[in-house]
């Protein structure tokens, strides 16, 4: 069964699913540089993440991709340009600040509270209650649904959420993480493809979240070195190469031939890249 097979939603080809030109990024970098020592790792790169729509960033090992993912979580402070949140410039100083401004990552690493069931992974510590303090107590059924319905929505139906999240696959803590994500009221979703490698089930749950991510209205960020899944749920691709934007794509301008060949490296990449520093 191919990726494609494993998604309960058509591909897109035939129906791009293109951000209305007007609409406004909810984040945004421009000409944005991060430095480590003398070497750039981001060089005067520039994206837009706008509402309802999937931008991909792809890029081979050492590109920059998460020198850019670290820059919009709040990790790492950019040296050069500017980062905006809904058009106004911003600065974060700690992830926290980021997650304040509707900003959520998922790490590669997905960490979960191993012992702690399902459920109490997808709330930790933000349970609805019932009752009245000192009488206040966590409403257990509404929690176990709350959790159920979060995960239903980035389409994982059916998980027992009464189980440890250590049984958990990574697919399913991916969802988990995103289901999250999305019930606490993220507006921009940064998704760090898991570096683990995943099968054909498990990576359709990592797009079928994305997916999902997009409909609910989210402006979602996907990392990956996968052109080939970046295709099936992506409305634009940009493409790093030594920290530079070397091609910012939408569905129209680029097959998944052509996105494949294009991260292949070679001539495809060198010419779009020379003729784009033409265009500059
Ligand atoms: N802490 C650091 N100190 C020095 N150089 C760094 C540091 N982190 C990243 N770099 C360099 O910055 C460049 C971009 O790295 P980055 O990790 O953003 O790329 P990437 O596309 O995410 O690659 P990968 O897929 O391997 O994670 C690389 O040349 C890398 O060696």
């Amino acid at each position: 069964m191919s990726v494609q097979e494993a998604l309960p939603f058509p591909e897109p080809d035939g129906a791009p699913v293109l951000p209305p030109v007007s609409a406004a990024p909810a984040l945004e970098l421009r000409g944005v540089t991060v430095r480590y020592g003398q070497v750039p790792a981001l060089d005067r790169a520039s994206l837009r993440l706008v509402p309802g729509t999937v931008t991909c960033l792809l890029g081979e090992n050492g590109a920059g991709k998460s020198t850019v993912v670290q820059v919009v979580s709040g990790v790492r402070r950019h040296d050069e340009g500017e980062l905006l949140v809904d058009g106004r410039p911003v600065r974060f100083r700690r992830p926290r600040q980021a997650r304040a401004r509707g900003i959520a990552t998922i790490w590669q690493d997905l960490a979960v509270v191993p012992l702690m069931t399902v459920w109490r992974n997808f709330w930790l510590g933000d349970e609805p209650t019932r009752g009245v303090w000192p009488f206040r107590r966590i409403d257990l059924d509404a929690a176990r649904e709350g959790a159920a319905r979060a995960l239903e929505r980035v389409g994982l139906p059916g998980l027992n959420v009464n189980q440890p999240a250590a049984a958990l696959q990574q697919g399913q803590r991916h969802s988990l993480a995103v289901a999250r994500a999305v019930h606490f009221g993220a507006r921009v979703l940064v998704v760090d493809e898991p570096a683990a490698p995943l099968t054909v089930a498990q990576h359709a749950l990592v797009l079928r979240t994305v997916v999902a991510a997009r409909d609910a209205g989210v402006a979602v960020l996907f990392v990956t070195s996968m052109p080939s899944y970046a295709h099936l749920v992506g409305d634009r691709f940009v493409l790093l190469a030594g920290g530079r934007v070397a091609a910012d794509l939408t569905r129209e301008d680029v097959d998944v031939e052509g996105l494949t060949q294009l991260m292949s490296g070679g001539e495809a990449l060198a010419t779009l890249t020379a003729e784009l520093r033409r265009g500059r």
